[in-house]
């Protein structure tokens, strides 16, 4: 079977916080139309990879290609613009203004005005959005199912339904590449859950290519097609959730980080013949 480009490789990625390093020669490949999680201990290096990934941090070594492009240099908003969209960590709306408006500002790493004039809708901007609405309402909004709080302040949204904001703005980006950084973090299990089913959906129907960090490990190992395991800034186990799972270094990585009861779990019911 030939194999299908990468629509992201990671070659070589080293960074360094002074004595730190948090990225050590990372490499892997992210095929399209798949869901690749970056798993690992705390302090491994997930966020400082996302961060590089995404055009916040310049690597000192190695480079991020984006469909054979190589983007290790381009500033964030060129890759957000090229099909490079992410959400953080920790939510980062702007809380005072509506659902809505928090979409529309996704949007506008396409508009050909900036911001700022974008946000008062003046000339061109204006123009643009008004034809874009009916797209970024009706797709997103009704995807995400929170129609019923497009005018609601984001500060007035229980945490759930501010993560499913964040991804409605990263995805009004029109991304091809979505990364995700713990995108059920914080929430309880019915969040989580619709958080998972949208996770999916995001790839079945609107094909896009799913990268997350994410330390939810049942989560992970469901809906993950391909895992990248990190520790000490390394890349220690690359391969499905049943081979990465099954690698002892990883276990070992977990059990010396103390948070490794989830995985332990799945293990357990791995060897005990229950499927992954
Ligand atoms: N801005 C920074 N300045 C200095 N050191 C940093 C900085 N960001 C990260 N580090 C260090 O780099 C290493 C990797 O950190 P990073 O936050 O990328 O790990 P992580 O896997 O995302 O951890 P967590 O799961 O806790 O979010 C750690 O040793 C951390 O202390």
């Amino acid at each position: 079977m030939a194999a299908v480009d990468p629509v992201l490789r990671i070659q070589g990625l080293t960074l360094a916080f002074g004595g730190v390093k948090a990225l050590d020669a990372v490499s892997f490949d992210v095929a399209p139309g798949t869901i690749t999680t970056v798993i690992g201990p705390n302090g491994a290096g997930k966020t400082s990879l996302f961060n590089t990934i995404s055009g916040f941090y310049r690597p000192s070594q190695g480079t991020v290609q984006f469909r054979g492009q190589d983007i290790t240099r381009l500033p964030s908003p060129q890759r957000a613009r090229l099909g490079l969209a992410r959400s953080f960590q920790n939510i980062a709306l702007f809380r005072g203004m509506s659902v809505l408006d928090n979409i529309k500002l996704g949007r506008h790493c396409h508009l050909k005005t900036n911001i700022f004039q974008g946000l008062f809708y003046l000339g061109a901007a204006r123009r643009e959005e008004t034809a874009l609405r009916a797209d970024i309402e009706e797709r997103i909004i009704d995807f995400l199912e929170i129609d019923h709080i497009r005018h609601a302040p984001v500060s007035a949204l229980p945490y759930g339904l501010q993560k499913r904001v964040e991804m409605a703005r990263a995805l009004a980006m029109q991304p091809q590449v979505l990364m995700l950084d713990e995108p059920v973090a914080g929430m309880n299990r019915e969040e989580t859950e619709d958080m998972a089913r949208f996770i999916l959906d995001v790839r079945a129907e609107w094909g896009v290519t799913v990268l997350m960090v994410e330390h939810d490990m049942g989560l992970v190992m469901d809906l993950s097609d391909h895992v990248v395991v990190l520790n000490f800034g390394h890349v220690i186990a690359d391969g499905t959730p049943a081979q990465v799972q099954a690698d002892p270094e990883v276990v070992r990585a977990y059990l010396g980080a103390g948070d490794v009861s989830d995985l332990r779990q799945r293990l357990r019911g791995a060897a005990a013949g229950a499927s992954l």
